[in-house]
């Protein structure tokens, strides 16, 4: 049974290769091998491997590029999403994919609930929605994993654009008004496992392990606990500081300021707060805390 991941040697992608590789046969295209923007090529290559399971990782994650490319962030985040959920209503397979927290508007301090009222900040944001809106009118199984402030030991990320600035610069100024939660990419793919893999007792009737077994619809995936950027930089410096980085930088020497003290071109949300209530129920499970999950890809990565 192939398992079709776009968007595979991105962070979450890979890390879903690592994953559900014990559940099929992983197929995971480079960006030579099948470019996403070229719709004709995708349905070509849907129809040559017919997938049981698509997992789609694939995106246009450049949040201030998205100002000036709206029409190619449009292609990857909004119409791919609605392309591949056609394709999974017509054939009957589950379809996975990730959104943000940069769908929410970001006002207030309440955490944000599956069901709140969306109003993106930015044209990352507004594509993204509009995808999650194609894949939920679709018909499709599917899961759409709403996931916030994604980092790993590979890929590019705020914990490495620290980890280097910090072995380069003895003083950086990060937002502390922005609050969310830091969310590695390896606990996205354990999660999306889990929502295939039950629990089997000889007891049970055999679940498939390429079909969905939660209900279809939105959660958020996040660690549980928040933060602001800096104070995820503050807690990078210090972890990363017993792990035995040499550092220019001190934990303590991170300034704080607000986001109007740093100007980009997109405009990102304040409150990322995400409630994660639903996705513990659903999967019996409890969200671990974003500082341990950080010292397990500081680890990965600051292991000589
Ligand atoms: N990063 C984050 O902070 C967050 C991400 N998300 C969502 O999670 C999902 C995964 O994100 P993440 O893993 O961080 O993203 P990455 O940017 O790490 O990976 C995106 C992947 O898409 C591929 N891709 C982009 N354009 C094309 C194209 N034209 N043809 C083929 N492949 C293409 C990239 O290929 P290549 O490797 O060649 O560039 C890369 O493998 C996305 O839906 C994203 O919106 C949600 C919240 C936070
Ligand atoms: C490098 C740097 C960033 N910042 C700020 C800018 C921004 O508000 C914040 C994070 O910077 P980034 O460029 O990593 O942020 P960004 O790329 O917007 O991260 C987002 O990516 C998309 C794909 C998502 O879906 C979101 O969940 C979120 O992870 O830190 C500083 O304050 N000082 C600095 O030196
Ligand atoms: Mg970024």
């Amino acid at each position: 049974m192939n398992i079709f991941i776009t968007g595979g040697n991105g962070q979450v992608g890979f890390e879903l290769q690592r994953q559900f590789s014990l559940f099929g046969n992983v197929l995971a295209p480079t960006r030579h091998e099948l470019d996403l923007t070229d719709a004709n090529a995708v349905d070509a290559y849907l129809a040559e491997h017919q997938p049981a399971l698509i997992l789609n990782a694939g995106a246009y994650t450049a949040v201030d590029k998205a100002e000036s490319e709206p029409e190619q962030a449009k292609r990857l985040n909004a119409e791919l999403p609605a392309q591949l959920a056609e394709y999974a209503a017509k054939h009957n397979i589950p379809l996975v994919h990730y959104s943000t927290d940069y769908v929410y508007p970001g006002d207030g301090e309440t955490p944000w609930q599956e069901d709140s009222p969306t109003a993106p900040l930015s044209v990352y944001g507004q594509t993204k929605l509009e995808g999650d809106q194609a894949v939920t009118q679709s018909g499709c199984q599917h899961l759409i994993f709403r996931t916030s402030w994604v980092y790993a030991a590979r890929g590019n990320n705020f914990m490495k654009t620290m980890l280097r600035l910090g072995r380069e610069r003895d003083a950086l100024s990060i937002v502390n008004d922005q609050i969310g939660a830091p969310t590695p990419a390896r606990l996205i793919a354990q999660v999306t496992a889990l929502a295939f893999a039950p629990h089997h007792s000889p007891l049970t009737t055999h679940n498939s392990p390429l079909s969905i077994h939660i209900p279809s619809g939105i959660y958020h995936l996040a660690p549980r606990g928040e933060t602001s950027w800096h104070g995820f930089a503050s807690e990078i410096f210090k972890q990363a500081q017993v792990l035995g980085e040499e550092l220019a930088i001190q934990s303590g020497t991170v300034s704080g300021i607000p986001t109007v003290e740093f100007p980009t071109p997109a405009q990102r949300p304040l409150n990322s707060r995400m409630r994660l209530t639903k996705l513990e129920a659903a999967l019996g499970v409890t969200l671990p805390v974003w500082q341990h999950q950080l010292a397990l890809t500081l680890a990965e990565c600051c292991e000589e």
